[in-house]
């Protein structure tokens, strides 16, 4: 993909399904008793390798546009699969339904492309051993392909090192199938979709926060069935934020954003543009299927840098890529920090995103647990090196649009991993 800057972005443009809750109905609704009617899913790559995942494991999938049903055969409805599950690029995938996987009374091989199969899975390995689950890394290098076979599960109370939703999904989905509570607490609170869905479909969960501290636990009874929900999904705040960034970044714009996202474990990137300066309102805020909507409204804005540490990373951790181009084009130096995690994305993001601004003329360095950018520099075309990182191709497909020259993204097929109409809802905006 070939790009050059431009001026004026104007209109109104809905962003597809969230890609987290969109897989979460995909897999609530194939254990659950009866039919999940789903509306706005995402048609990503991710979030097919979820379909694919499921029907392999028996269960019937109807697909109408971007509405999906789901006929869900209960907790213990799912049948023994016929063939190795492939998760290809999704971590998400992986985890979660390592976790549905470890309580079933058959074998199951998970394994994914390239990039996921160097991704770690002890994280979810160890809590799930600990529940009694029998699962291995084929390689017996931490990582998958997975086997999992049959093991009796009992509850734990799990005090995770990292702020992760997947490990909590997927120690809760093992949950399930435990004989008592199963509790996980982490350092602070990670995307909560789980929990609020979960709870819709009828599971017996409780979240509660510290008062001393930042730390937020989760747990889960075991013994209720799961009923099928209807579900609008919806649009994907990670979506949205490259077209936020435009709207920011690019001279003479005005976006409006409708129907996006707006729960708190994943809206940092809306505080972090506030500090930065944007001129963001947030319009007709309201809740579909339990999660928070608004649509926002993005105005050209002179932007500035900011320190993003702590707590908020979770709440932007897929944002740090668009939220690095923000901090190049704004006065000032932005730091990041706290965010290891970075290095287990679909690429070592934190290198990824460096290296990638230092081709455009940007003055960036990598830390241990983050970035530090120097913006104001005025960023020139280059060749982008996505690595087949689908947050990296946008990223960089924003930046492109406000340096000096042409840019060239490799390999920017990759965005159908969660966005395959992205480079169409530009056209909308010319
Ligand atoms: O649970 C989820 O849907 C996700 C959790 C996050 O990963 P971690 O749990 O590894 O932080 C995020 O990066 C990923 O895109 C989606
Ligand atoms: C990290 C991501 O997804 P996953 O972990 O599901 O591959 C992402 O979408 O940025």
């Amino acid at each position: 993909m070939e790009l050059c800057s431009i001026n004026g972005l104007k209109g109104t443009i809905t962003v597809p399904g969230d890609k987290s809750v969109s897989h979460r109905c995909i897999m609530f609704g194939s254990i659950a008793n009866g039919i999940t009617e789903v509306e706005n899913f995402l048609k990503g790559a991710d979030c097919r390798a979820t379909i694919q995942c499921f029907r392999t494991l028996g269960i019937e999938i109807e697909e109408n546009g971007s509405s999906v049903r789901i006929h869900g055969k209960g907790l213990h409805g799912l049948m023994p699969p016929t063939d190795i599950l492939d998760v290809g690029n999704s971590g998400t995938t992986t985890r979660l339904l390592a976790g549905i996987l470890a309580g079933q009374p058959f074998d199951s091989k998970l394994s994914g492309d390239a990039s996921l199969n160097a991704r770690p899975m002890k994280r979810i390995m160890e809590p799930l051993t600990q529940m009694g689950a029998n699962i291995s890394s084929i390689l017996r290098n931490d990582c998958a392909p997975l086997y999992i076979t049959p093991g009796k599960l009992h509850g734990i109370h799990y005090s995770s090192p990292v702020a992760s939703a997947q490990v909590k999904s997927c120690i809760l989905l093992a949950g399930l199938y435990a004989d008592t509570e199963t509790s996980v607490t982490e350092p602070s609170l990670s995307r909560n979709h789980t929990e609020l869905m979960l709870r819709e479909f009828g599971a017996d969960l409780h979240s509660s926060h510290a008062l001393d501290s930042t730390q937020a636990t989760v747990s889960l009874n075991p013994g209720r069935e799961l009923y099928g929900q209807r579900i609008l999904v919806p649009g994907d705040i990670s979506s949205a934020a490259y077209f936020i960034a435009a709207g920011l970044l690019v001279p003479d714009s005005e976006i409006l954003i409708q129907n996006v996202g707006i729960n708190p474990t994943r809206a940092g990137l809306l505080k972090v543009c506030e500090d930065m300066g944007a001129d963001i309102t947030l319009l007709n805020e309201h809740t579909q299927s339990g999660e928070p909507i608004a649509d926002i409204l993005v105005r050209t804005s002179t932007l500035h840098g900011t320190t993003i540490e702590g707590d908020i990373i979770p709440t932007l951790i897929d944002e740090i890529p668009i939220i690095a181009v923000m901090a190049a084009a704004a006065e000032g130096t932005t730091i990041i920090r706290d965010a290891a995690e970075l290095k287990v994305k679909e690429t070592d993001r934190i290198e990824t995103i460096t290296d990638n601004l230092l081709a455009m003329g940007c003055a960036v360095t990598a830390t241990e647990d983050g970035i530090v950018i120097h913006g104001g520099r005025p960023l020139k075309g280059a060749v982008i090196h996505t690595l087949l990182d689908h947050r990296i191709a946008m990223a960089f497909s924003i930046a492109a649009l406000i340096a000096k020259g042409n840019t060239q993204i490799l390999d920017s097929k990759c965005v159908d991993v969660s966005y395959p109409q992205f480079y169409d809802t530009f056209e909308e905006l010319l």
